[in-house]
């Protein structure tokens, strides 16, 4: 992780306030000082919230609104209602210490969100025409590219705005960034629905709890929810494939799991098994309005292939599928995220006043503007040859379903990733996979 800080050319590398004055703050860098590039009275900063909900997204809204008045003096912020369409369909609404002082302790967004709906020259239209200098928008991967595309806009047509991107993630897939605000508190809550799963399959004989997390391309939730719990027996990800028939597929792992402990739960993140159900229930790809490819239910379709399975084998089971996702996404932060909140849209605050366009985030331990192309380019995603995924393994001591070819293709990958050179002791296989996937660009 060499990116943190100083990736471009317009971002510092550290930034700490040091002097409130009223005639400004002064800045402090590893080296020399810079001067505000926003007079306080001159500021007029709006809010704005995209993508799926995810918990802490109203404490960051409350203490950009609390930080910008109380740290700086600046009192014309507005928030913009329903996401990025937001910006040219609705009014704006003002905001205030007062007026969001308790809506930390509410889950959801007190703004509103969508997907779909970003029209780059509408919005640079209205930030114009509004006379904003300041744009906090707080979103995912699409939210930051959008955002991104929103500054270009801004650089194209030489106005003195600042873009701050404040990612938000309840997958935890968004790159660069040691982790996303509201992350902690889903996996939290999470364990309230593996319980549940664990009491309803150890209340009966051949019990199996079902448990769908999210995660539709990185299955972070998943992983630490089961490293937390223990009573998970099985975790699935979209990272690590897997196979439900044969020697070393999940029906043996769960045949043998019942005949030893006489119940079991399984956790499988939304988006693993994907090309699975694709292959069972031929469907045409659907996408939702920000073109997010729809996924299958793979809880839903789990469970009928376990009960068709056993039934096929004479085997009497019970099995509880419980999905919590929305209830997961709907809660308030918890104590460690809303300060993990706080420091991020501080951190927002000071970037913006002092002119610059950056997405923030904490990198490796460190608070950080980084360029929007840096954490949209890549996904974050949980990498199957690392130790945690194998911590897990042998947490739940469930197979890894993966082949020798699986896990040499996985460090190739990732050694290709990270432009690293081939390892003296790799096989000639691994080499010659290495030597097509660089030809094929
Ligand atoms: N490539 C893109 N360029 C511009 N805007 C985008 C892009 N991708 C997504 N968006 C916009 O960002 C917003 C949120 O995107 P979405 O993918 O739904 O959620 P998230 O930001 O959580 O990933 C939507 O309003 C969408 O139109
Ligand atoms: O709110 P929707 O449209 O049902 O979307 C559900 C999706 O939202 C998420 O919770 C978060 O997705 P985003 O990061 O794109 O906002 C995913 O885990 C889930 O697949």
């Amino acid at each position: 992780r060499q990116y943190f800080v100083n990736a471009d050319d317009t971002v510092p590398e550290k930034v700490v306030v040091q002097k409130n004055s009223p005639r400004g703050v002064h800045f402090r860098r590893a080296g020399p000082r810079q001067r505000v590039y926003f007079e306080p009275e001159d500021v007029k900063a709006c809010i704005v919230t995209c993508g799926g909900l995810c918990p802490g997204l109203n404490t960051v809204i409350r203490e950009l609104v609390c930080g910008l008045s109380h740290m700086y003096n600046v009192n014309d912020v507005f928030g913009i209602q329903n996401g990025y369409k937001g910006f040219y369909s609705s009014n704006y609404l003002p905001m205030t210490p007062k007026s969001v002082n308790d809506i930390h302790k509410r889950g959801g967004t007190v703004l509103g969100s969508s997907r779909g709906g970003h029209d780059t020259h509408k919005i640079v239209d209205n930030i114009q025409d509004r006379g904003i200098n300041q744009v906090y928008i707080i979103g995912g991967d699409g939210t930051q590219k959008g955002a991104y595309e929103i500054f270009k806009e801004i650089r194209r047509r030489g106005l003195k705005v600042a873009v701050a991107g404040i990612p938000k993630t309840i997958d935890n897939d968004i790159a660069v960034i040691d982790k996303s605000f509201g992350f902690d508190t889903a996996v939290e809550e999470a364990q309230r629905a593996i319980d549940a799963a664990h009491v309803e399959a150890s209340s009966a004989e051949n019990g199996i709890g079902l448990v769908k997390l999210m995660g539709r391309y990185s299955g972070f939730i998943a992983m630490y929810a089961t490293l937390a719990s223990r009573d998970v027996d099985c975790c699935l990800i979209p990272e690590s494939p897997f196979y439900l028939e044969g020697e070393g597929g999940l029906f043996e792992y769960i045949e043998r799991r019942l005949k030893e402990n006489n119940h079991m739960v399984i956790v499988v993140a939304e988006g693993a098994g994907q090309d699975l159900i694709a292959k069972s229930i031929p469907v045409a790809d659907q996408l939702d309005a920000s073109g997010n490819k729809l996924l299958l239910d793979v809880g839903l379709w789990l469970t009928h292939k376990i009960k068709d399975h056993c039934k096929s084998k004479k085997m009497e089971m019970t099995i509880k599928y419980i999905d919590p996702t929305y209830m997961i996404r709907a809660i308030p932060s918890n104590a460690s995220d809303n300060v993990y909140c706080t420091l991020l849209a501080h951190s927002a605050i000071h970037g913006a006043m002092a002119g610059y366009s950056f997405t923030v985030g904490m990198v490796n331990g460190r608070h950080a503007y980084i360029p929007f192309h840096r954490v949209t380019s890549t996904r974050n995603k949980v990498k199957i040859t690392d130790r945690m995924w194998a911590r897990l393994l042998s947490s739940t001591n469930q197979p890894s379903f993966l082949s020798k070819e699986d896990i040499m293709e996985a460090r190739e990958a990732e050694r290709l990733a990270n432009r690293l050179p081939v390892p003296a002791s790799s096989s000639e296989h691994t080499k010659k996979h290495s030597a097509s996937v660089l030809s094929n660009g």
